[in-house]
C-alpha cells in the first residue's frame, strides 16, 4: 500500500475518507474516539499544505437526508481537536460542497455532510454506486483511505474513489492493518475471540470463518440471544435475529465438530423494558421470561467468561456485553474489560479490543485504555479482516 509520503499534496485538494462514526445524544458526542484517531493523519496533510476534504458516514440513514444524523456536531469537535476552523458542507456532493471546497486554501479543511445521505454510497448497483463516485471523486486531486472501520464497507467513498484518483492508505490504516497482522500471522494459542454487541446480522457471518481460527468463541451482549434461542430456549423479548437461527444452529454443529468450544451465557440480566432504570432481575439463562429482555450477562457468565480468558495468549473482542451506556447493564463489559487487562502484558497474551462502542465502553467505564495491547477503531472491519477476507476498502487502496 502506498502511504502519505507517497502523495505529494502541496496545494492539492485532497479527499480523505474517514470513519467519524461516532455514538451521539442528540447533537452531544459522548465518546470522541475515532475523531480523534483521524485527527494525526488531517493533521499531516494539512501541515504539508493540502486542502483537505475530509468525507464520513455517521449511523445509518439509508439514503435519504435525516438531521438526527448530521456530521456537523463532528466538525466542531473535529475543529477542536485540530485547533482551526473546519468549514462544514451541508451537502456531499452538491453546490454547498462544491463551494466549500473551492474557497479552501492550503492548509485548511472541510467535513462533507453524511455520505449515506446519498443513496449511491452504498448503493448494490454498481452504476448507481459509480456514478456518485465520480462526483465525489470530482472534489478533489488525491485520495487517502483512512477510515479504518468502514474499510469492509464496499462503498462509493470506500471502494471506488480509490479507483478514480492516485490514492494512498492513511496513518491509522497503516497502524491498524499492522496490529491486525500480527493477529492472523502465527498466532499464539489459545486464541479467545469474545463477540457481543448489537449488529447481530451483519456479525453473524463471520463466526463460519472464525471457527476454523480460534480455540474458544465467547458469545456475551445481544449476540448471544440468537444462540441461545438457537438451543430452543425462551430469550423473552432479547435481541433475536429469527432468520439466521438455522445459520446458528449450524456454528453450534461445526464448532462441535471442529473442537471449538463455543462459550454461551449461563444467566442475564433480564430487564421490563430498555430503559436505564429498567426494573431488572438475575435469571437463568435457559429461563428468560417472556416479557423481559437480556441488557447484560449476569455475574455466574462474568466469571465464567473471565476463566475462559484467564489462560489466553491471544484475544480479540468485539462487542459490550449489554447495553454499557447504561450503568445498570455496564457490569458485563466491564467484567470482560478486566479479565483481559488482567492477561495483558508479559507473559501474558496480546489483547486487541475492535469496534467503536467497545472502545467507548472501555472509556466510559474508565479503564486504562493503554492497559490493552491494541484498542482498534473498527469492530466489523477487524472482524472481518481477522476471518482472512479481503476487505473492499483495503484492496481498492492496494491497487
Ligand atoms: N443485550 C443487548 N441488547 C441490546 N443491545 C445491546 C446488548 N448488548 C450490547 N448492546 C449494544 O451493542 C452496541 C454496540 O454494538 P456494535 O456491534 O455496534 O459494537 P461496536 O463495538 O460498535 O462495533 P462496530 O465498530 O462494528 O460498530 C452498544 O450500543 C450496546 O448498547
Ligand atoms: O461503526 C462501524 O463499525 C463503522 O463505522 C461502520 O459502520 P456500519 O456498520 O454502519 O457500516
Amino acid at each position: 500500500m502506498r502511504t502519505l509520503d507517497d502523495l505529494d499534496v502541496k496545494g492539492r485538494r485532497v479527499l480523505v475518507r474517514a470513519d467519524l462514526n461516532v455514538p451521539l445524544d442528540g447533537e452531544t458526542i459522548t465518546d470522541d474516539g475515532r475523531i480523534r484517531a483521524s485527527v494525526p493523519t488531517i493533521r499531516t496533510l494539512l501541515d504539508r499544505g493540502a486542502k483537505v476534504v475530509v468525507c464520513a458516514h455517521l449511523g445509518r440513514p439509508k439514503g435519504r437526508v435525516n438531521p438526527e444524523f448530521s456530521l456537523r456536531p463532528v466538525a466542531r469537535r473535529l475543529g477542536e481537536l485540530l485547533g482551526q476552523d473546519v468549514a462544514f458542507a451541508a451537502d456531499v456532493v452538491g453546490d454547498s460542497a462544491r463551494g466549500t471546497v473551492d474557497a479552501l486554501q492550503d492548509g485548511e479543511v472541510a467535513l462533507l455532510e453524511n455520505l449515506r445521505y446519498e443513496p449511491g454510497e452504498e448503493s448494490k448497483d454498481d452504476a448507481e454506486r459509480g456514478a456518485f463516485a465520480h462526483k465525489l471523486a470530482g472534489l478533489a486531486e488525491l485520495y487517502v483511505g483512512d477510515g479504518f472501520g468502514a474499510v469492509h464497507r464496499k462503498h462509493a467513498s470506500v471502494y471506488d474513489v480509490p479507483r478514480l484518483l492516485p490514492h494512498a492508505a492513511g496513518g491509522l490504516v497503516e497502524a491498524e492493518v499492522a496490529v491486525l497482522r500480527r493477529l492472523t500471522e502465527d498466532t499464539e494459542r489459545p486464541y479467545v475471540v469474545v463477540l457481543g454487541g448489537a449488529k447481530v446480522s451483519d456479525k453473524l457471518g463471520v463466526i463460519a470463518n472464525l471457527l476454523t481460527k480460534v480455540d474458544r468463541l465467547l458469545v456475551g451482549g445481544g449476540m448471544a440471544y440468537t444462540f441461545l434461542k438457537a438451543q430452543g430456549h425462551e430469550v423473552g423479548r432479547s435481541l433475536l435475529q429469527e432468520d439466521q437461527l438455522d445459520q446458528v444452529r449450524g456454528f453450534l454443529d461445526d464448532a462441535e465438530r471442529r473442537g471449538v468450544e463455543i462459550v454461551l451465557p449461563v444467566d442475564v440480566l433480564a430487564a421490563v423494558t430498555f430503559a436505564a432504570d429498567a426494573e431488572h432481575d438475575v435469571v437463568a439463562a435457559t429461563a428468560i421470561p417472556a416479557d423481559r429482555e437480556g441488557l447484560d450477562i449476569g455475574p455466574k457468565t462474568r466469571e465464567l467468561f473471565a476463566a475462559k480468558l484467564a489462560d489466553a495468549r491471544t484475544v480479540f473482542w468485539n462487542g459490550p456485553m449489554g447495553v454499557f451506556e447504561f450503568d445498570a447493564f455496564s457490569g458485563g463489559t466491564r467484567a470482560v474489560a478486566e479479565a483481559l487487562l488482567a492477561r495483558t502484558g508479559d507473559g501474558g497474551a496480546f489483547t486487541v479490543v475492535g469496534g467503536g462502542d467497545s472502545a467507548a465502553a472501555v472509556r466510559r467505564l474508565e479503564l486504562p485504555e493503554d492497559g490493552f495491547s491494541h484498542i482498534s477503531t473498527g469492530g466489523g472491519a477487524s472482524l472481518e479482516y481477522l476471518e482472512g477476507k479481503t476487505l473492499p476498502g483495503l484492496a481498492a487502496l492496494e491497487d
